[in-house]
């Protein structure tokens, strides 16, 4: 399709949309903008966009799509803003902030004046952010709610998702309050845990030197969603106010209901609490990106000799698949192979896959 499409927040999100939807439309412009004028130009010399907009304004009245990938509380600020601006009669605005509510809110504002507004959210993301850790592929099989209120003509909701199309995502319509919900729980929540978990670490590292030094394994991985922008965060929080005091409400009788029963060493309902956690999350779908990413994980079973890392990473590197993370792991409970190379999609993992048997005679596995 053609058409010019308007990025404002040129990070992460705004960045992996903008090359997604060129990769489906290459006939589309994309034209950007951030407040940060050097990650704009960094957006451009990496073909992330095609042109940055002279001014907010300018880049928002040639548009046919608005794309607003900011955090929640500066959307909330440009949608006002927008209300000034004389924006096309059939652009389709969009966001994709973590919070629905008060963004839909917002711009009642705009479709009381005609403009066309689709509230959005691809779930899928990283601790990562800027342009330079965009990818195409961030959102691929990843959820991506719409939350379109009843004035929007449903014609309007299919341009939107055909605009989209590259992303690869499965759409799901919800209403904001059902959004914020469950995202709250799944989502918000878990990141005042991980943050939480990092400052009672931090409080204890002052008493014993070696809490960071032997914190490197598990810790490292529950908690790796506290090395998230913190500024996002903050806003997120803010937005998503009712529902995160209600789930701190509850965590914190949870929190009591468990510590009364190792008070009580009650073995048997503290095995059971446990169970019945690893039940549901095992239970859990693991190929379907969600806001706790799924990672592309192929486990590799090799002989515990020196340079056999190099020997496998130097087999991928000549064919060209990157590798996002790697790990030795240490027991060989349950998990067949030692070594776990984590990928960023299915299609590398496969190609991985691939070029370690022809290599190799090392067993893989997905698990
Ligand atoms: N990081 C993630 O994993 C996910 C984030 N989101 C949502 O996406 C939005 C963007 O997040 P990221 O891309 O991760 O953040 P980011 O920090 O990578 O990028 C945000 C960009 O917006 C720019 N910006 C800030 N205020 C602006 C303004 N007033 N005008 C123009 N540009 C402005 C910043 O300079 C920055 O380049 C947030 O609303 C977040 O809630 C949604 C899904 C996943
Ligand atoms: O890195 C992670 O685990 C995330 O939680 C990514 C994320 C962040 C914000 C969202 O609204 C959706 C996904």
């Amino acid at each position: 399709m053609k058409g010019n499409i308007f990025v404002v927040g040129l990070g992460l999100i705004g960045g992996s949309l903008a090359l997604a939807i060129k990769k489906e439309h290459s006939e589309a412009t994309i034209i950007g903008f951030d407040v940060n004028e050097d990650e704009a130009k960094l957006a451009r010399s990496l073909k992330v966009i095609d042109e940055i907009a002279v001014s907010l304004e300018d880049g928002m009245e040639r548009a046919d799509v608005i794309i607003l990938a900011t955090p929640v509380m500066q959307t909330e600020n440009i949608l006002a803003d927008m209300l000034e601006f004389r924006l096309k009669e059939t652009v389709i605005v969009t966001d994709v902030g973590s919070t629905k509510q008060r963004i839909v809110k917002q711009a009642e504002r705009l479709l009381q004046r005609g403009i066309t507004f689709i509230g959005g959210h691809p779930m899928a993301g990283s601790h990562k952010s800027g342009v330079t850790a965009a990818r195409a592929h961030l959102f691929e099989n990843a959820f991506y709610v719409l939350t379109p209120t009843s004035e929007v003509p449903s014609d309007k909701v299919e341009r939107l998702q055909e605009w989209l199309k590259g992303t690869k995502a499965q759409f799901v319509i919800l209403s904001p309050r059902e959004h914020d919900r469950i995202t709250g729980v799944i989502s918000h929540f878990p990141h005042i845990i991980a943050a939480s978990l990092v400052h009672q670490a931090q409080q204890y590292e002052s008493e014993h030197a070696l809490v960071s030094r032997l914190a490197a394994g598990g810790f490292r991985d529950i908690t790796r969603i506290a090395s998230s922008n913190p500024e996002m965060w903050r806003d997120i929080f803010i937005h998503n106010k009712e529902e995160l005091l209600a789930l701190f409400d509850r965590w914190l009788s949870e929190m009591n209901m468990i510590r009364s029963l190792v008070e009580q060493e009650n073995s048997e309902k503290i095995y059971h609490y446990f169970l019945t956690a690893k039940q549901f999350r095992d239970g859990l779908p693991v190929r379907t990106k969600g806001a706790i990413p799924s990672f592309y994980d192929l486990y590799v079973d090799v002989p515990d000799y020196p340079g056999v890392i190099s020997e496998i990473t130097g087999y991928l590197a000549k064919e060209n698949i990157s590798i996002t993370n790697i790990r030795i792991i240490e027991t060989r409970e349950e998990i067949y192979g030692v070594l776990r190379l984590s990928f960023q999609s299915e299609e590398d993992r496969a190609k991985a896959k691939a070029c370690i048997k022809k290599h190799t005679n090392y067993e893989t596995y997905e698990v």
